[in-house]
C-alpha cells in the first residue's frame, strides 16, 4: 500500500519487502528487519525512529546497498538496483551517500582531507580536474575553508569533522543521503549548526534525506514524515505533524510520551512486559507483550499497516486498535 498520495514518480527510493536475518550459531536467526516496504518520496526528509535494536541501521545499510537482503528488493529511480552488480553498483552507488555518527567512519585519519574526499569520485569515474573542483565547492558549501583540503582530520573539531563528512557526501552530487544519527555526537550548541547546514544543503542541492535518530525533538524538526520501528518492522508512519500531533499506534504514544512539551506536562508512558528478541518469532503483533491495548486478536494476528486518516492515506498503523490509540487508555502504565 502507498502511504502517500501519487504514484512511483513520486519516490526516489522504495523498499519492497525488504527483510534481513543474520544466521546465529545455533537457534533462530536474528531477524533485524522483518518485510519493510516503504518509500522514500523526492525532495523530503524521512525520519526513522525506535528503540535502539529495532533495525534502523540495518535498514540504512540496505538502502545504501552495502548489504543484500535476504529477501525483497530496493527500487531507486525506477530500477531495481538490489541485484546490481560491478560497475553498475558503483555507479549507483555515487547517487547515494551516507553521512555517519561518527565522522571518523568516513574520514580515514591519515588520509588529507582532500584524498578523503576525492578518492570516492576518482573512483567512481570523475577525471581528477572535476574531482578537485567538486572537492573544493563542496568544502565551500559545507560552510569550511577550501584550504582545510591540505588537513588532517585530527586537526579539527567534531563539529568541523563532521561539516567534512558532510562535504565528502555532497561532493559526488548525490540525490539521496542516509544520515545516520549525524549530531548525536555533537555538542548541544553544533549540534543546531549541523541541522540547519544539512536542511539549507537539501534546499541548495534538491537531496532527498533519511534521517535515523533517536532523538524525536530533532526528526521532528527535521522531518516532512516519519516512520516508526519496531523490532524490525514499521508500525506507523506519516508526515511529522500527524504521527506526532495524533500518533495512531500505541508504541508512538509511548516513545513520543518521553519527550518534553512546553504545552503539558510529560507523562512518561512506563512500557511493562517482555521486549521480544529479534531471535523470537512470534504470531501476533510484536508489540502484543508491552501493550495496554492488547487482546487476543494481537496475540495471534499479525497487523498490516493500514490508512487510518481520511487523507488518501498519508498516515498508516500497524495496530489492530489503532482507532483507540487517541483515547486515554493509558493511565495504569504512566508512571
Ligand atoms: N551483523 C550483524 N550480525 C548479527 N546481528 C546483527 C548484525 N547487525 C545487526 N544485528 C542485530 O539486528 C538487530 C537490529 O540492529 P540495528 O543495528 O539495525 O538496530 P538499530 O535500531 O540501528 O540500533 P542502534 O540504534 O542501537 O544503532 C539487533 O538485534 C542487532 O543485534
Amino acid at each position: 500500500m502507498n502511504e502517500t498520495p501519487g504514484g512511483r514518480h513520486d519516490y526516489l527510493l522504495s523498499f519492497e519487502g525488504i527483510r534481513q536475518d543474520f544466521t546465529a550459531r545455533g537457534g533462530n536467526a536474528v531477524r533485524a528487519i522483518d518485510d519493510i516496504t516503504l518509500n522514500v518520496v523526492r525532495g523530503e526528509t524521512l525520519g526513522i525512529v525506535g528503540e535502539s535494536g529495532c533495525g534502523k541501521s540495518t535498514l540504512a545499510r540496505a538502502a545504501m546497498l552495502l548489504r543484500k537482503p535476504t529477501d525483497g528488493r530496493i527500487i531507486f529511480d525506477d530500477t531495481v538496483v538490489t541485484d546490481l552488480r560491478g560497475a553498475a553498483l558503483r555507479k549507483q552507488r555515487m547517487r547515494m551517500q551516507m553521512v555517519f555518527q561518527d565522522p571518523n567512519d568516513s574520514l580515514d585519519p591519515r588520509y588529507r582531507i582532500d584524498r578523503s574526499i576525492m578518492e570516492p569520485l576518482l573512483a567512481g569515474g570523475r577525471p581528477r580536474g572535476e574531482a578537485r573542483r567538486d572537492m573544493e565547492s563542496a568544502l565551500v558549501s559545507a560552510g569550511l575553508d577550501p584550504e582545510v583540503a591540505s588537513r588532517h582530520p585530527h586537526e579539527f573539531s567534531g563539529g568541523q569533522r563532521q561539516r567534512i563528512a558532510i562535504a565528502r557526501a555532497i561532493a559526488a552530487h548525490p540525490e539521496f543521503i542516509v544520515l545516520d544519527e549525524p549530531t548525536s555526537a555533537l555538542d548541544v550548541s553544533i549540534q543546531a549548526q549541523i541541522l540547519n547546514l544539512l536542511a539549507r544543503l537539501q534546499r541548495e542541492e534538491n537531496l532527498t534525506y533519511m534521517f535515523i535518530s533517536h532523538n524525536l525533538a530533532v526528526v521532528r524538526h527535521l522531518a516532512t514524515r516519519v516512520a516508526v520501528m519496531y523490532l524490525g518492522r514499521i508500525v506507523e508512519v506519516g508526515t511529522t505533524e500527524e504521527v506526532f500531533g495524533n500518533p495512531q499506534h500505541p508504541y508512538t504514544k509511548a516513545l513520543l510520551s518521553a519527550v518534553p512539551d512546553p504545552n503539558r506536562p510529560a507523562t512518561p508512558i512506563v512500557l511493562d512486559g517482555d521486549l521480544p528478541s529479534p531471535r523470537q518469532r512470534y504470531t501476533g503483533c510484536a508489540f502484543a507483550s508491552r501493550c495496554w491495548l492488547a487482546t487476543d486478536a494481537c496475540r495471534t494476528a499479525k497487523p498490516t499497516l493500514d490508512d487510518h486518516t481520511d487523507s488518501q492515506g498519508a498516515h498508516l498503523s500497524a495496530c489492530h486498535h489503532a482507532d483507540r490509540v487517541s483515547e486515554d487508555l493509558v493511565p495504569a502504565l504512566a508512571g
